[in-house]
């Protein structure tokens, strides 16, 4: 019991969803003494749901986080009746055993009706009814504690992921480029076409939002807000990320892409606009400033760019995009040199 009082004390103190992942599979591993824990993503593609691990533990190990690979989807959950069976019908847990005799049970986190983790226990002899009720508790903890989490990292209005994480997002997703950098000694070479693909940011600003707020008023305002963030969300890819960033400015953080593709991608989104029918206030517009993203630029310098390049957008039409890097090869944006870096204005 002391041991379980202390995984409760652990889990409950992480701010972070990667921490709180490996605190859970570290306490049900411990209690259930088991040969392996996972939590495993549940993703859902044209009606398909896929498995991807997040996290795991084997006996006698420690705890790791499972690299996720831009693209992946992971494996179909069909090949798992039980699982399927349990999703499908809103259960609260599935057993099965594996053709070299493993058990496996699955706990779905479920929040309403969809739950998009899963917990997976896999050992050699059956589940007792005790370790399959203590491991509920702690599943039922883990589940207000993702909630939480959630709560506070996303914007309330249009639930995109809010200013506060970015950082820790960008990071993440430079930490992820960095890694797969074909450059770096010991990592197998990469696909040519790949060694043109970047991370970029964009900033998108709704035009003439003041005017929506006086002349239809702010519930309107507010209401245009939200379909522009379902916007995003449909226009972009499920690995890229969208924040909302305070007001009517947004950001899109687009996974390794050509910037062929990133033009495609944003323009899609800028023509989603453009085209879509806003209740009572009629046709919006959005301009949107982009640049590829470095690990040796601070994440402010790159906001700093892709403000620049929106600002040209804003006072050369609105309802375009524009890409920084263009816009200084062909002498739109000049440039400064500050103490130790160039700096452009
Ligand atoms: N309804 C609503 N309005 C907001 C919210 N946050 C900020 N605003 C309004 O957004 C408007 C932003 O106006 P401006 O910064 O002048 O920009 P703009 O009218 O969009 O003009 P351009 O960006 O130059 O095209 C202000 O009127 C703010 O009050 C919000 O959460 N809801």
């Amino acid at each position: 019991m002391d041991s379980l009082l202390k995984h409760m004390v652990d889990m409950t103190g992480h701010r972070d969803h990667a921490m709180l992942d490996i605190s859970v599979i570290s306490a049900v591993q411990e209690l259930a003494g088991a040969a392996q824990t996972r939590i495993l993503a549940i993703t859902t593609v044209s009606g398909q749901q896929y498995l991807r691990a997040r996290a795991s533990i084997v006996r006698g190990g420690a705890a790791r986080l499972e690299e996720s690979q831009d693209g992946m989807l992971g494996d179909p959950v069909t090949a798992l009746p039980e699982l399927k069976r349990c999703l499908a019908e809103h259960q609260s847990s599935a057993e099965a055993v594996t053709a070299d005799g493993m058990r496996v049970l699955w706990l779905p986190i479920w929040f309403g009706d969809k739950a998009t983790t899963c917990l997976e226990i896999r050992d050699d002899k059956a589940f007792s009814r005790e370790t399959v009720y203590v491991i509920g508790g702690i599943v039922g903890v883990y589940r207000n504690f993702q909630n939480l989490l959630d709560y506070s990292e996303r914007d309330s209005l249009t639930g995109l992921l809010n200013r506060k994480t970015f950082d820790d997002q960008l990071a993440r997703m430079l930490q992820n480029a960095h890694e797969r950098d074909p450059r770096l000694p010991g990592l197998p070479e990469r696909r040519q076409h790949h060694a043109q693909e970047k991370q970029w940011l964009a900033v998108v600003d709704v035009d003439h939002f003041k005017a929506v707020n006086d002349k239809f008023g702010h519930l309107y305002g507010d209401e245009v807000l939200i379909l522009i963030a379902n916007l995003l969300h449909s226009s972009f890819r499920a690995q890229d990320r969208v924040f909302r960033f305070g007001g009517e400015e947004f950001v899109v953080l687009l996974r390794s892409t050509t910037l062929d593709n990133a033009w495609k991608i944003i323009e899609r989104f800028r023509i989603n606009v453009e085209s879509h029918v806003f209740p009572q206030v009629g046709r919006v517009t959005v301009s949107v400033g982009f640049v590829s993203i470095s690990a040796y630029d601070s994440p402010v310098v790159t906001l700093g760019h892709a403000d620049q390049a929106l600002y040209y957008a804003k006072s050369n039409g609105r309802n375009r995009a524009c890409h920084y890097d263009d816009l200084v090869a062909h002498g739109l944006l000049q440039t400064v040199a500050s103490n130790d870096t160039a700096e452009f204005f």
